[in-house]
C-alpha cells in the first residue's frame, strides 16, 4: 500500500505560475478531498501527480520514489486516473472501455483472461454501471461517461486513485453512490485524491481537506479542523455554517 506526496510543487503554464510550493499527503486508507474556488489549481495539481504535467519544481513522491522518473507502465499499476475528460472511447463498449484499465497488467497485444473479465465486471459494478455494460461509450450521457472513467481507473487495481471531479454530472444519487464507492475503495487500503467543487460532499466523505487558492495551499488537515465559517467566507466567498455532526455536513446560507 502506497502513500503518494507532494513536495514544494510550482507549475507554470504560459508566463503565468499556477501553483505556488503546493504540498500534501494522503496515505492508504485515506480520502484527501483538494478542494478551493474555479481556477485555484486543483485539476493542475492532479496533473502534476499523474504526469500529464510536468512541474517547474518540487516532486511528486510514491513512497518515496519520484513519480516522473517511473516507467510508464509501473505508473499506471501504481497511480489509476479518473478525469473530468474521459479518454475518447467511442466506439468502444462500456464493458471494452473499462477493460482497457487491465492493459498495464499486460501488454496490449494479451488476451484478456477471466480473472480480467472478473475484475472489468467488478469495477462495473462498484460504480453502477453493469446494466449499461454493452452500449457504446459514445452514446452514453456525461454523468455516464464519467462513471465509466472511474471504473476503468479501477480496473488498474491501483494503490492510489486520483479523481478530478468525479461527481460532475452526476444526479444526487449517483454522486452519493459513487462518493461512497471512493469511501469504500480507501477502507480497503488505496490512497484516494479527489477534487470536489461540493463542500457537503467534501465535508461528509473526505477524511482529510487541502484547500487550493490563487494555486497556494491556504490550509490542510483533518476536515473538520480545516472547514469552519470563517475560511468558507475567505477562501470561498460564502457565507455558511459547518455542523460537525454526525452526520457532518454544512448548512449554507448565501454570498459572504
Ligand atoms: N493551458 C493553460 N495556460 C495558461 N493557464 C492555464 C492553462 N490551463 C489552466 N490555466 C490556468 O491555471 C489556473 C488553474 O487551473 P485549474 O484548472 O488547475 O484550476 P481548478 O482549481 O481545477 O479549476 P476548476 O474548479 O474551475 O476546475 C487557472 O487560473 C487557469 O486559468
Amino acid at each position: 500500500m502506497m502513500r503518494l506526496s507532494v513536495r514544494e510543487l510550482s507549475t507554470r503554464l504560459g508566463s503565468r505560475e499556477v501553483l505556488h510550493r503546493v504540498n500534501f499527503d494522503v496515505a492508504p486508507g485515506e480520502v484527501l478531498g483538494l478542494v478551493g474556488p474555479n481556477g485555484s489549481g486543483k485539476t493542475t495539481a492532479l496533473r502534476c501527480c499523474y504526469r500529464a504535467l510536468t512541474p517547474s519544481a518540487g516532486t511528486v513522491l510514491v513512497d518515496g520514489v519520484d513519480a516522473h522518473t517511473m516507467k510508464r507502465s509501473e505508473l499506471s499499476r501504481t497511480i489509476g486516473v479518473g478525469t473530468q475528460e474521459p479518454q475518447a472511447s467511442v466506439g468502444l463498449t462500456v464493458r471494452e472501455s473499462v477493460a482497457l484499465g487491465r492493459v498495464p497488467h499486460r501488454g496490449w497485444f494479451d488476451r484478456a483472461t477471466s480473472s480480467d473479465d472478473d475484475i472489468v465486471t467488478a469495477c462495473m459494478d462498484r460504480v453502477d454501471l453493469l446494466a449499461l455494460a454493452g452500449r457504446d461509450v459514445g452514446a452514453l450521457s456525461g454523468g455516464e461517461r464519467q462513471r465509466v472513467s472511474i471504473a476503468r481507473a479501477l480496473a488498474q487495481q491501483p494503490q492510489t486513485l486520483l479523481l478530478d471531479e468525479p461527481t460532475n454530472h452526476l444526479d444526487l444519487r449517483q454522486q452519493l453512490i459513487v462518493m461512497k464507492a471512493i469511501r469504500d475503495l480507501a477502507a480497503d487500503g488505496l490512497a484516494i485524491v479527489v477534487t470536489v467543487h461540493d463542500l457537503r460532499l467534501a465535508v461528509e466523505y473526505c477524511h482529510n481537506l487541502a484547500v487550493l487558492d490563487g494555486g497556494a495551499v491556504v490550509a490542510s488537515g483533518p476536515t473538520t479542523d480545516v472547514l469552519d465559517d470563517r475560511l468558507l467566507a475567505d477562501v470561498f466567498g460564502i457565507c455558511a455554517t459547518v455542523r460537525t455532526g454526525p452526520p457532518r455536513t454544512i448548512d449554507i446560507h448565501g454570498l459572504a
